[in-house]
């Protein structure tokens, strides 16, 4: 049995609400294991055993026992615009105006009737007609939810409103109970076209590959086809400026492609025959002919909306926190509105034996039912996913990638970040600088240690090994081949080579390892003060000689390093490299601490350590060998999602481009979302405490608690789009 997941898309999925009632539809299905919301897509997903159950008996459920309209979605399909009814997409307006010219008739009647002489008790049985339609349209969608979350024993928004118009009714108070249904019915109407903006917004962000290819036929013809079409191998025409429908390797043309859809930045990159594009970016000026490297559901952009998707649908930390509260904080206002109702008849009832006549009771249950409305803990509930969803579409649009609400959150809070060095603050492109014998300064000499070292080089991953054997191969050495090959990671390689057994490695393992000669050993020493790193190559019976490689600094490193610190965040760096060219390193760039010589276990205990003096960590990397530390940080971050897709698995957060430069970007990003939450909260919180407190005292009615309401959650979720606009 294997685990497998499914995505719905479901009509009307916009409200926490709608979450409840779908997570009790599916409560205790079997095979269903885990459900996942995207509220701003409207999407369900459904984590579930294959073999126990499937899709369609989930899709089943939704429908039957949630009775909610839903469609199965592709994985790689984009779940386009609903195919909703016209009563479907315009049917809250619709009834919401309804209610809106009744009720505005309704109060016409009530005041201009007898001031124009009608029969004062017959404008007002009219008036109260009108009201009743009011309160029928308004609450249309209403009625039938509140009555299932009562079926359900719900306390939920609707059972509160309904309970509000309900109890206006009963209080005779026809005008009021129309104005709340009414008013009711136009912050759904708004709140969900401030939610389908958004929803537009971000799909708009993210899918900008075309709908639409030419393929180049064997006999040379160019046809148009659907993009959904193109399959690996297949000949593509794009013409000049127009956008690359999937990703795919040049065969023909040349030219610079603006790869902004991926790595956010607008600079047309040079792209000639063998060189990879990918769907979304954008041609040049040069016509190209390119070969697919797959369907589009495989390109690398479909995997960014994919990720981006799924991390949509996880909970943010501070989502779930608020989920929480809300939890606690309706069932204690609907308390206090009991006790608003129920304190004072009984006081009295205490003292005088009593019971208060019906008059005073009146308005003891109409503050409670404006008590009631404040209870709604909607704008609280919709203020973290909306403003987490906009800070996740608007990295992805800068380039950034970020798998989960949780790291947006936690990237803001970090005090402190950790480099790899190889690759991440330098280029990771080390070239020879210089060559030594230790036999002596003849030419023969020194093209024996690059021998020697290349071969061992050439055997291995290490971008130091690599880096020699190339050399060597650019000076038309012949590199001979190396057996036994043995990398020992952090320190050096061993292997034979005709017979003999050379190592090549630090400086380090070779004193560990006791290879090392005195006179060497010093001469070593003095090669290590200059830049780069010098790397060792002996035999078991004593040193060969030294290669000395420098790797030039990423040039972004020193400004972001420079921001970072302005930002208040510790860098430090760490590498396995020596002392002193990690020294040396370091204040070139200006990086804040270093340690050096670590081996890769050094590297993850070095995290766990920093997090204990500095605070939260997180860890920079490439993503190639330093897997180990980057799972150890608290938010990990790699470099050069385009170029490598390793990177794109190993990290939390993926900086699509090959440069550091969007780094302290995402930490604004972040904490601006964090922000953003903050003022969400504290404006619902606060616009709730005030309402509360003017209803205790009397002086607030049913339309200003829901007033406030409405125009708390439209301006939270206002607030988080904001976020959207953020670019770097
Ligand atoms: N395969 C190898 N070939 C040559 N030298 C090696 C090899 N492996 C390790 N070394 C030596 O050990 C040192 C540390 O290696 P390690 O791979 O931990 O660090 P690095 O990749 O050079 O730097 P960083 O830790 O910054 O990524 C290197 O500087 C080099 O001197
Ligand atoms: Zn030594």
């Amino acid at each position: 049995m294997s685990q497998s997941r499914c995505t719905l898309n479901v009509q009307g999925l916009d409200c926490p609400n709608e979450v409840a009632i779908l997570r009790d539809a599916l409560r205790g299905m079997p095979g269903v294991r885990d459900l996942g919301f995207d509220l701003i897509n409207g999407l369900m997903t459904v984590d579930y055993e294959a073999g126990v159950t499937s899709p369609d008996a989930v899709l089943r459920r939704v429908t039957e026992k949630a009775r909610m309209q839903a469609s199965l979605v592709g994985a790689a399909e984009a779940p386009g615009e609903p195919q909703a009814s016209w009563w479907a997409r315009n049917g809250r307006w619709a009834s919401t105006a309804g209610a809106g010219v009744a009720l505005g008739v309704g109060t016409a009647i009530d005041w201009l009737g007898p001031r124009l002489g009608a029969d004062s008790g017959m404008a007002a049985r009219a008036a109260v007609w009108c009201y009743a339609l009011a309160v029928l349209c308004g609450g249309v969608w209403l009625y039938p939810r509140a009555v299932r979350a009562l079926g359900r024993l719900r306390l939920d928004i609707d059972v509160l409103m309904g309970l509000a118009i309900l109890g206006a009714i009963g209080l005779g108070q026809w005008d009021e109970a129309a104005t709340v249904a009414f008013l009711f019915g136009l912050s759904e109407s708004l709140e969900a076209m401030s939610l389908e903006r958004a929803r537009r917004a971000i799909r708009g962000l993210l899918e900008v590959a075309p709908r639409a290819a030419e393929r180049i036929g064997p006999d040379g013809k160019v046809e148009a086809i659907d993009a959904s079409l193109i399959a690996k191998g297949d000949r593509l025409l794009v013409r000049a400026g127009d956008t690359i429908p999937s990703d795919a390797r040049i065969v023909k043309g040349r030219s610079g492609v603006d790869q902004k859809a991926i790595t956010g930045e607008s600079v047309p990159v040079d792209r000639g025959p063998g060189d990879p594009v990918y769907a979304g970016t954008v041609n040049g000026d040069g016509a190209l002919e390119v070969e697919a490297s797959g369907p589009v559901s495989d390109s690398l952009i479909a995997r960014i909306v994919q990720q981006v998707r799924a991390a949509q649908a996880g909970r943010a930390p501070v989502e779930r926190r608020i989920g929480r509260f809300a939890a606690v904080y309706t069932p204690a206002v609907v308390a206090v509105a009991l006790l608003v109702l129920l304190g004072p008849p009984l006081g009295s009832w205490a003292s005088t034996g009593a019971l208060p006549a019906w008059p005073l009771w009146h308005e003891w249950f109409y503050k409670a039912l404006v008590i009631l409305v404040i209870a709604c803990p909607c704008a609280l509930v919709i203020a973290t996913p909306v403003a987490v969803v906009s800070g996740l579409a608007a990295a992805a649009r800068g380039g950034v990638l970020i798998k989960g609400g949780e790291f947006l959150e936690e990237v803001g809070r970090l005090r402190a970040l950790a480099f790899d060095k190889t690759g991440t603050l330098t280029l990771g492109r080390p070239d020879v600088v210089e060559v030594v014998s230790a036999s002596g300064p003849d030419e023969g000499g020194r093209d024996e240690v690059l021998r020697i070292a290349a071969a061992l080089g050439d055997r291995g991953g290490h971008v130091l090994g690599k880096a020699i054997a190339r050399h060597a191969r650019d000076l038309r050495l012949d590199v001979p081949a190396a057996d036994d090959y043995r990398a020992i990671p952090g320190k050096g390689a061993l292997g034979t080579v005709g017979s003999v057994e050379y190592h090549l490695g630090s400086h380090r393992y070779i004193d560990e390892a006791g290879l090392c000669h005195p006179g060497f050993h010093d001469e070593l020493g003095e090669a290590e003060k200059s830049a780069g790193t010098a790397v060792a190559v002996t035999a078991s019976s004593g040193p060969v000689g030294w290669i000395r490689l420098a790797d030039s600094p990423r040039p972004e490193a020193a400004d972001v390093l420079a921001q970072l610190h302005g930002l208040g965040l510790r860098t430090i760096m760490l590498t396995g490299d020596n002392a002193r060219t990690a020294a040396a390193m370091a204040s070139q760039l200006g990086v804040g601490e270093q340690r050096a010589e670590l081996l890769p276990a050094d590297k993850v205990s070095a995290i766990s350590d920093l997090a204990s003096t500095h605070g939260p960590t997180g860890m920079v990397g490439d993503g190639v060998n330093d897997a180990p530390a980057l799972a150890a940080a608290a938010v990990s971050v790699s470099l050069g999602g385009i170029s490598s897709g390793a990177a794109l698995e190993t990290a939390d957060i993926i900086l699509m481009a090959d440069d550091l430069g969007r780094l302290p970007w995402l930490i604004r990003l972040s904490r601006s979302t964090l922000a953003n939450i903050r003022q969400n909260i504290v404006l619902a919180l606060a616009t709730k405490a005030v309402v509360l407190a003017l209803a205790v005292a009397g002086r607030a009615n049913l339309w200003m608690a829901i007033a406030a309401d409405v125009g708390t959650t439209l301006v939270v979720v206002a607030n988080s789009l904001r976020l959207l606009r953020t670019r770097p």
